[in-house]
């Protein structure tokens, strides 16, 4: 069977895995997804299905045209990926299998006919949103005057500086993209800080067959993430939840709020546990969250991969 996401053709099989991730081929994402291949060798063997879209990589998930998703979730530099967060939230029902941590290096790309014109003639620079949010400094003192054009990907935009020699632009993305689209790479790790790490999530409905392998020092750890919708006119129920997680002694790594669309001023919380979901612990928390009126939306317990070099947030409670 055949079916049509955002103009890719998605063939259906049930004999083998498919991950859909956030394209074209080049991607942050999609070098996060082969840091989880190599953890997971079995998750090697499926076929990668590269999608324009954060959105159309989770719907086809959703639809169950493919196994898993891989999409960015958060940034140390510019906070949660709203969008993946969002469709997690409002649009599919998808838990996090498994999650990866990766140190992102921003490159300057521009088309080798520029190789040797100053930077200052770009006159439009172009990537994913956080991917200029994590170069502001860089952009405003090389190319003052130039324009911005958010693009769907890092890689998209790299894309489209090598098939645009006529124009003077810039693309900001992995210097592996700079070089799958033949670009010139004026300078590497441009962005305002270092440490500039972003966590990846694999979505889907199963958990990964295998145990991860670890290579070169990374660590591993387990979270679990809930969604939890206040009961309304309680007040004090934000204090009460976080203490059904303070007296076992459950450490929250993020608590963050996203709005729930229906009014203004109503909020779902994304809490993270730094602990995967065991016997008694979590489950016990989320009974006592539940019996004062609140509702739990289990999000995934899932194991994360964390590089050795990182030097990782400190954690939050
Ligand atoms: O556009 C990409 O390459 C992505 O994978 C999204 C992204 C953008 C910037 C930093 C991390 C992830």
């Amino acid at each position: 069977m055949k079916r049509k996401n955002s103009g890719v053709e998605i063939e259906v099989s049930e004999t083998e895995k498919k991950v859909a991730y956030l394209g074209p081929p080049g991607t942050f994402t999609e070098e996060a997804l082969r840091g989880m291949c190599q953890a997971y060798p079995n998750l090697a063997q499926a076929t990668f299905i590269p999608l324009p879209t954060i959105a159309d990589c989770l719907l086809a998930c959703g639809r169950k045209e493919t196994d898993y998703a891989m999409v960015p979730m958060e940034n140390s530099i510019e906070g949660s990926v709203n969008m993946t967060m969002d469709w997690l939230i409002h649009h599919v029902e998808l838990l996090i299998q498994g999650e990866i941590a990766l140190l992102i290096s921003h490159h300057a790309l521009v088309h080798p006919v520029r190789k040797d014109s100053p930077l200052s003639e770009v006159e439009t620079v172009l990537s994913h949103p956080q991917a200029i949010a994590q170069c502001h400094q860089f952009i405003r003192r090389h190319c003052p005057g130039a324009k911005i054009k958010y693009t769907k990907s890092t890689a998209e935009a790299a894309e489209y500086v090598a098939g645009h020699p006529e124009e003077p632009l810039l693309a900001i993305g992995p210097g592996t993209a700079g070089q799958r689209y033949g670009l010139y790479d004026k300078a590497a790790h441009i962005e305002d800080y270092p440490n500039n790490y972003t966590r990846f999530v694999l979505v889907g409905h199963e958990p990964l067959s295998d145990k991860p392998v670890l290579t070169n020092g990374q660590q591993l750890e387990y979270k679990t993430t809930i969604q939890v919708t206040l009961k309304e006119d309680f007040p004090g129920a934000l204090h009460q939840v976080l203490s059904a997680f303070a007296w076992r002694r459950l450490n929250l790594t993020r608590i963050e709020s996203r709005p729930t669309k229906k009014k203004l001023g109503s909020y779902f919380f994304i809490i993270d546990i730094g602990l995967g979901m065991d016997e008694a612990l979590i489950p016990g928390a989320i009974a006592e969250i539940e019996a004062l009126g609140c509702h739990v939306r289990l999000l995934g317990s899932y194991p994360c991969i964390i590089p050795a070099y990182a030097a990782m947030p400190s954690k939050t409670s």
